[in-house]
Protein backbone atom coordinates (compact mmCIF):
# COMPACT_ATOMS: atom_id res chain seq x y z
CA UNK A 1 0.00 0.00 0.00
CA UNK A 2 1.54 3.30 -0.75
CA UNK A 3 2.03 5.36 2.79
CA UNK A 4 3.07 9.39 2.58
CA UNK A 5 3.91 10.50 5.75
CA UNK A 6 3.76 13.99 5.74
CA UNK A 7 6.51 14.80 8.23
CA UNK A 8 6.65 18.55 7.69
CA UNK A 9 8.32 20.87 10.53
CA UNK A 10 5.03 22.50 10.51
CA UNK A 11 3.14 19.10 10.66
CA UNK A 12 5.07 17.71 13.67
CA UNK A 13 4.32 20.89 15.45
CA UNK A 14 0.29 20.96 15.01
CA UNK A 15 0.41 16.97 15.87
CA UNK A 16 2.72 17.74 19.15
CA UNK A 17 -0.42 19.81 19.80
CA UNK A 18 -2.64 17.06 19.41
CA UNK A 19 -0.84 14.95 21.31
CA UNK A 20 -0.19 17.04 24.37
CA UNK A 21 -2.30 15.67 27.53
CA UNK A 22 -2.72 19.13 28.26
CA UNK A 23 -3.86 20.44 25.37
CA UNK A 24 -7.55 21.48 25.64
CA UNK A 25 -10.68 21.05 23.43
CA UNK A 26 -10.61 24.27 21.20
CA UNK A 27 -6.96 24.11 20.66
CA UNK A 28 -7.02 20.15 19.79
CA UNK A 29 -9.41 21.40 17.02
CA UNK A 30 -7.78 24.16 15.48
CA UNK A 31 -4.66 22.07 15.24
CA UNK A 32 -6.75 19.18 13.78
CA UNK A 33 -8.31 21.90 11.18
CA UNK A 34 -4.19 23.40 10.53
CA UNK A 35 -2.80 19.64 10.23
CA UNK A 36 -5.91 19.14 7.52
CA UNK A 37 -4.37 21.47 5.27
CA UNK A 38 -1.35 20.19 5.09
CA UNK A 39 -2.43 16.24 4.26
CA UNK A 40 -5.36 17.71 2.01
CA UNK A 41 -2.70 19.73 0.41
CA UNK A 42 -0.18 16.63 -0.14
CA UNK A 43 -3.21 14.21 -0.84
CA UNK A 44 -3.63 16.51 -3.82
CA UNK A 45 -0.16 16.72 -5.26
CA UNK A 46 -0.98 14.35 -8.59
CA UNK A 47 -4.79 15.31 -8.60
CA UNK A 48 -5.13 15.67 -12.25
CA UNK A 49 -6.06 19.03 -13.61
CA UNK A 50 -7.29 21.06 -16.77
CA UNK A 51 -5.48 23.45 -18.75
CA UNK A 52 -7.31 26.36 -20.31
CA UNK A 53 -5.45 29.34 -21.72
CA UNK A 54 -6.59 32.83 -19.82
CA UNK A 55 -5.54 36.02 -19.89
CA UNK A 56 -3.97 38.61 -16.98
CA UNK A 57 -3.96 42.03 -16.95
CA UNK A 58 -0.50 41.63 -19.23
CA UNK A 59 -0.63 38.67 -21.08
CA UNK A 60 -2.13 35.57 -22.05
CA UNK A 61 -1.05 32.26 -20.02
CA UNK A 62 -2.22 28.67 -19.29
CA UNK A 63 -4.39 28.55 -16.39
CA UNK A 64 -5.47 25.69 -14.17
CA UNK A 65 -8.21 23.70 -12.68
CA UNK A 66 -9.08 20.37 -10.82
CA UNK A 67 -10.09 17.86 -13.35
CA UNK A 68 -11.74 15.60 -11.05
CA UNK A 69 -12.51 16.98 -7.67
CA UNK A 70 -12.72 14.09 -5.10
CA UNK A 71 -15.33 13.38 -3.15
CA UNK A 72 -14.62 14.10 0.95
CA UNK A 73 -16.04 11.99 2.97
CA UNK A 74 -15.79 12.70 6.89
CA UNK A 75 -16.10 9.46 9.53
CA UNK A 76 -18.05 10.87 11.86
CA UNK A 77 -17.56 11.66 14.85
CA UNK A 78 -13.47 13.03 14.70
CA UNK A 79 -13.47 13.24 10.67
CA UNK A 80 -16.30 16.01 11.29
CA UNK A 81 -12.99 18.03 12.61
CA UNK A 82 -11.35 17.94 9.31
CA UNK A 83 -13.96 18.46 6.69
CA UNK A 84 -14.52 22.13 6.77
CA UNK A 85 -10.74 22.49 5.83
CA UNK A 86 -10.30 20.09 3.13
CA UNK A 87 -13.48 21.70 1.50
CA UNK A 88 -12.16 24.89 1.87
CA UNK A 89 -9.03 23.86 -0.15
CA UNK A 90 -11.21 22.21 -2.55
CA UNK A 91 -14.53 24.00 -2.91
CA UNK A 92 -15.25 22.40 -5.97
CA UNK A 93 -15.84 19.26 -4.07
CA UNK A 94 -18.96 17.28 -2.81
CA UNK A 95 -18.82 15.38 0.55
CA UNK A 96 -20.38 12.65 1.65
CA UNK A 97 -20.91 11.10 5.15
CA UNK A 98 -20.61 8.09 7.61
CA UNK A 99 -21.18 7.63 11.07
CA UNK A 100 -19.16 4.89 13.01
CA UNK A 101 -18.47 4.50 16.58
CA UNK A 102 -15.81 1.40 17.44
CA UNK A 103 -17.06 -1.11 19.78
CA UNK A 104 -14.99 -0.47 23.04
CA UNK A 105 -14.99 -4.23 23.36
CA UNK A 106 -14.83 -6.04 20.34
CA UNK A 107 -13.26 -3.00 18.65
CA UNK A 108 -15.39 -3.69 15.48
CA UNK A 109 -16.93 -0.87 14.09
CA UNK A 110 -20.59 0.03 14.52
CA UNK A 111 -22.67 1.83 11.66
CA UNK A 112 -25.12 4.83 12.71
CA UNK A 113 -25.18 6.78 9.34
CA UNK A 114 -24.05 6.51 5.92
CA UNK A 115 -24.88 9.78 3.21
CA UNK A 116 -23.18 9.00 -0.08
CA UNK A 117 -23.90 9.36 -4.30
CA UNK A 118 -25.18 6.24 -5.32
CA UNK A 119 -22.16 5.81 -8.28
CA UNK A 120 -18.86 7.01 -7.48
CA UNK A 121 -17.55 5.32 -11.04
CA UNK A 122 -14.34 7.62 -11.72
CA UNK A 123 -14.48 9.75 -8.66
CA UNK A 124 -11.71 9.97 -6.71
CA UNK A 125 -12.53 9.82 -2.76
CA UNK A 126 -11.32 10.98 0.10
CA UNK A 127 -12.30 9.37 3.47
CA UNK A 128 -11.23 11.66 6.29
CA UNK A 129 -11.00 10.60 9.72
CA UNK A 130 -7.91 11.24 12.22
CA UNK A 131 -7.32 8.09 13.38
CA UNK A 132 -6.33 4.50 12.12
CA UNK A 133 -5.92 2.24 14.39
CA UNK A 134 -6.83 -1.65 14.20
CA UNK A 135 -8.36 -0.20 10.21
CA UNK A 136 -11.70 -1.79 10.99
CA UNK A 137 -13.70 1.43 10.90
CA UNK A 138 -11.66 2.95 7.68
CA UNK A 139 -12.35 -1.02 6.47
CA UNK A 140 -15.88 -0.81 6.71
CA UNK A 141 -15.98 3.18 4.72
CA UNK A 142 -13.91 2.10 2.30
CA UNK A 143 -15.89 -1.13 1.31
CA UNK A 144 -19.03 1.36 1.27
CA UNK A 145 -17.35 3.26 -1.26
CA UNK A 146 -16.53 0.03 -3.25
CA UNK A 147 -19.28 -1.02 -3.46
CA UNK A 148 -20.69 2.07 -5.47
CA UNK A 149 -17.80 1.55 -7.97
CA UNK A 150 -14.98 3.68 -6.57
CA UNK A 151 -11.65 2.67 -7.73
CA UNK A 152 -9.35 5.47 -6.45
CA UNK A 153 -9.40 6.43 -3.13
CA UNK A 154 -7.36 7.87 -0.28
CA UNK A 155 -7.23 8.28 3.45
CA UNK A 156 -6.28 11.39 4.87
CA UNK A 157 -5.44 10.32 8.54
CA UNK A 158 -3.73 12.49 11.50
CA UNK A 159 -2.12 9.12 12.80
CA UNK A 160 -1.86 5.40 11.44
CA UNK A 161 -0.94 2.56 13.15
CA UNK A 162 1.10 0.01 12.01
CA UNK A 163 -1.42 -2.34 12.51
CA UNK A 164 -4.14 -0.73 10.49
CA UNK A 165 -1.83 -0.43 7.56
CA UNK A 166 -1.21 -3.77 7.59
CA UNK A 167 -4.64 -4.62 7.72
CA UNK A 168 -5.96 -2.15 4.89
CA UNK A 169 -3.21 -3.67 2.86
CA UNK A 170 -3.92 -7.28 3.35
CA UNK A 171 -7.74 -6.52 2.41
CA UNK A 172 -6.33 -5.61 -0.94
CA UNK A 173 -8.56 -2.51 -1.14
CA UNK A 174 -7.79 0.28 -3.65
CA UNK A 175 -6.31 2.77 -1.02
CA UNK A 176 -3.45 4.78 -0.31
CA UNK A 177 -2.83 6.62 2.78
CA UNK A 178 -1.35 10.25 3.32
CA UNK A 179 -1.21 10.74 7.22
CA UNK A 180 1.67 12.69 9.36
CA UNK A 181 2.53 10.34 11.41
CA UNK A 182 2.62 5.97 11.30
CA UNK A 183 3.33 5.46 15.14
CA UNK A 184 4.78 2.24 17.30
CA UNK A 185 1.60 -0.16 17.84
CA UNK A 186 -1.88 -0.29 19.46
CA UNK A 187 -2.14 -0.79 23.06
CA UNK A 188 -4.36 -3.58 24.80
CA UNK A 189 -7.56 -1.21 24.43
CA UNK A 190 -6.79 -1.03 20.61
CA UNK A 191 -5.60 2.87 21.34
CA UNK A 192 -2.17 3.85 19.24
CA UNK A 193 0.85 4.53 20.70
CA UNK A 194 2.29 7.17 21.71
CA UNK A 195 -1.38 8.57 19.66
CA UNK A 196 -3.37 11.19 20.97
CA UNK A 197 -6.17 9.70 23.00
CA UNK A 198 -9.28 9.22 21.33
CA UNK A 199 -9.54 11.96 18.66
CA UNK A 200 -13.53 11.94 19.22
CA UNK A 201 -13.58 12.87 22.47
CA UNK A 202 -10.40 15.33 22.31
CA UNK A 203 -12.42 17.22 20.14
CA UNK A 204 -16.12 17.26 21.35
CA UNK A 205 -15.38 15.97 24.61
CA UNK A 206 -16.30 12.26 25.96
CA UNK A 207 -19.83 10.44 25.56
O1 LIG B 1 -9.13 1.79 13.14
P1 LIG B 1 -10.17 1.57 14.17
O2 LIG B 1 -9.72 0.57 15.20
O3 LIG B 1 -11.49 1.19 13.58
O4 LIG B 1 -10.34 2.92 14.99
C1 LIG B 1 -10.41 4.15 14.36
C2 LIG B 1 -11.73 4.81 14.59
O5 LIG B 1 -11.87 5.18 15.98
C3 LIG B 1 -12.22 6.55 16.07
O6 LIG B 1 -13.58 6.75 16.03
P2 LIG B 1 -14.53 6.30 17.24
O7 LIG B 1 -15.07 4.92 16.97
O8 LIG B 1 -13.83 6.52 18.54
O9 LIG B 1 -15.76 7.27 17.09
P3 LIG B 1 -15.83 8.85 17.38
O10 LIG B 1 -15.19 9.51 16.21
O11 LIG B 1 -17.29 9.11 17.50
O12 LIG B 1 -15.09 9.12 18.66
C4 LIG B 1 -11.55 7.14 14.85
O13 LIG B 1 -12.04 8.41 14.53
C5 LIG B 1 -11.79 6.10 13.79
O14 LIG B 1 -13.02 6.24 13.12
O1 LIG C 1 -5.98 5.75 19.52
C1 LIG C 1 -7.12 5.75 19.03
C2 LIG C 1 -7.65 4.62 18.40
C3 LIG C 1 -8.90 4.69 17.84
N1 LIG C 1 -9.60 5.84 17.90
C4 LIG C 1 -9.09 6.94 18.51
O2 LIG C 1 -9.75 7.98 18.54
N2 LIG C 1 -7.87 6.88 19.05
MG1 LIG D 1 -13.85 8.11 19.57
Amino acid sequence: MDVRTVDHPLAKARLTVMRDARTDNATFRAALHELTVMLVYEAMRDAEVRTERIHTPVARTDGYWLANPPLLVPVLRAGLGMADQAHRLIPDAQMGFVGLARNEETLEPTPYMESLPASLAGRPVFVLDPMLATGGSMEYTIRLLTDRGATDVTAVCALAAPEGIKHLAEAGLPVRLVTASVDERLNDSGFIVPGLGDAGDRQYGAV
